[in-house]
Order: structure tokens, then sequence, then C-alpha cells
């Protein structure tokens, strides 16, 4: 067990094929946050990045391994992990507030209407739905629809929020708009986060850590991205940065060949220390994470022992 906050060991999904010989969609795979830090995971499709964003969930569970969430070991679905889906799965009968007090009376069954109501506004006022309280997801564009789902699953305070791919049906944008809100959201309050995306700058302009997976099946964790940019950075003049490319260069380069080639070509892969790299800073910097601690190294230095 270790002392992150999340804490993803070795965990493997298996499904049973046709042929009756296993599919193995990912093993062996570590992965770990801090408190308060906003992860990103990038791959191609059907790498695995919703089935390990479920695992975490609690919505599936891994054939092998564990996953220790603020030093324990999930089990099952809990108030403390909320999920964000690409569809926003509001209950079409009741209005706004009713969604989201819904999800706060789950969460505290014992307080009285006012309290759930006062909780439930606050929570609506940050994602800037104020004025919309009575209206039902029939009469809401799609953009409000995810300002409903951003609410309803912040209103129950999570330790960690959980999102795929949230924004991918919305238009540019409204897109953007919410990429805002729920950057401000995050760092406002600290909000430890988990996100998928297929959008290289949504990932640049949210995460603190990319984690990049190769293709599946049998993909792997390749690198842990760790994003240069400044904390204060915005959306608007992200590209203006002088690491900016450096670092959108290295994910794409990924994503385009290295995703694909990175099994057969990378033959010292060690999942338990995936190298962390920070692309443009001012050389590439590589360090490896073990298990718990992060050592670093430089190019040209021999890859950090690794303590387990
Ligand atoms: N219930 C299931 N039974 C069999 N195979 C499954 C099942 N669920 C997922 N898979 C397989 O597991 C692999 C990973 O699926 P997953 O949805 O996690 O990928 P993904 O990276 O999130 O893809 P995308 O980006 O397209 O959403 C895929 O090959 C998929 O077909």
């Amino acid at each position: 067990m270790t002392d992150k906050f999340i804490s993803i060991e070795a965990i493997a999904r298996r499904y049973p094929g046709a042929d009756g010989k296993e599919t193995t969609v990912f093993e062996n795979l570590w992965l770990s946050m801090n408190r308060g830090e906003f992860g990103c995971v990038i791959g191609h499709s059907g790498c695995g990045k919703t089935t390990v964003l479920n695992i975490l969930a609690g919505l599936d569970q891994p054939s092998e391994g564990a996953v220790i969430v603020d030093g324990q070991a999930i089990e099952g679905t809990s108030l403390d992990r909320a999920v964000i889906f690409q569809s926003h799965a509001l209950l079409p009968w009741r209005t706004v507030l009713g969604n989201v007090a819904y999800a706060v009376t789950s969460k505290w069954r014992n307080w009285d209407r006012a309290k759930v109501k006062a909780h439930a506004q606050t929570f609506i006022d940050l994602v800037g739905l104020t004025g919309s309280e009575h209206k039902r997801p029939s009469e809401l564009s799609g953009g409000m629809k995810q300002r409903v789902g951003i609410a309803r699953a912040l209103s129950i305070t999570p330790k960690i929020m959980l999102m795929d791919e949230p924004f991918s049906a919305l238009d540019a944008l409204t897109r953007g708009t919410l990429q805002d809100e729920v950057r401000r959201i995050c760092l406002e309050t600290g909000q430890t986060a988990f996100m998928i995306t297929h959008d290289v700058d949504e990932a640049i302009y949210l995460a603190d850590k990319i984690f990049l997976m190769t293709n599946g099946p049998g993909a792997v964790l390749a690198e842990i991205v760790e994003n240069p940019l400044p904390k204060d950075r915005g959306r608007i003049d992200l590209h203006r940065h002088p690491l900016y490319y450096a670092l959108r260069n290295h994910i794409v380069d990924f994503l385009v060949s290295r995703s694909k080639t990175f099994t057969a070509t990378v033959t010292d892969h060690d999942p338990r220390n995936v190298p962390i790299v920070r692309p443009g800073k001012p050389e590439l910097v590589v360090a490896a994470e073990a298990g718990n601690s992060i050592q670093a190294s430089w190019p040209g230095l021999a890859r950090p022992s690794t303590s387990s």
C-alpha cells in the first residue's frame, strides 16, 4: 500500500473472447496521483481508458490488482467518487435543482429540505446556472445539461471527480467555457480529477499530469507527462507559452507513432516505474516513479534504481 491519494496497483482487465481465449485489455498497470491533482489519460480508441475509469469508479472490477483511494482499497461504487459521463444521465422529470438535490439527499439522508436546497443552490451557482434552477433537462442546451452533471457531481463533495470525455459532444465555444469552469472549480476547491480525453489541447489546458497509453490490446501506460506550463495558464493564450509546442508535439508524436510501436521497441519498460517526462524543460527531463517515490534522472544517466 502507498501514501498516494490514488494508487492503481498492478491492475489487469481481461475479457473472455469468442474463441474461448482471453483478451487482455491491459495488465500490470500502475498509476498514482496526489490529492488535488488533475490527471488526463490519452490514448487511442480501445486501449482501455474507460475501463480504467470504470474500475476507479467501482463500476467495474479488475481481473487482478487493486485500487487504493485515500488509503482504502475500493470496493464498488461510492459517493466519494463522482462520475461525469459524455451523456448527461439527468433525471428528465426533475428540474435542475431537483437533479442536484437528489444527489445531495443520497449523500446526506438526514438533511432537511432547506439545507439540501441551499447546498444544491451553491453548486448550481458555481457552474453558472443561477436562474435556471426550475428548468427541466428538456429545456436545457447540451452545455447546460453538462453543467448540471458537473454541479451534481461536485455537490456530493467527492474525493475524486472522474470524467469520461465530458465535453466531447459539445460545440467548441461551450466546450471552452466549460473547460474554464472545470479548471476554475478544481483550482478553487482543490478537487482531485481524473479525466479521459482525445483532445490534446484540453489535456494541456486542464491536466497537471497526462497519462499516455499505448494501443490495445495489451496496452501499457507508457509515460506520465508532467505539464510544465504555469498553473495560472489561460486557455486562449496557451499556444503562446514557450513550452506549449514542445509539450504538444511530444504528445502528438506519441499518438501518431510511438503509441503503436512502443511495446515492440521499448523492451525494458517497467510498468511500476513509468518514466515521467517534462517536455521542453530546458532539456527533456525524465524521472521514474518507483511505486510511491519519485526519483529524478537526466538524459545520459542510468535509469534510477527503484525500491519496491
Ligand atoms: N464488456 C466487455 N466485454 C468484452 N470486451 C470489452 C468489454 N468492455 C470493453 N471491452 C473491450 O475492452 C477494450 C477497451 O475498452 P475501453 O472502452 O476501455 O477503451 P477506450 O480506450 O475507453 O476506448 P474509446 O476511446 O473508444 O472510448 C476494447 O477493446 C473493448 O472492446
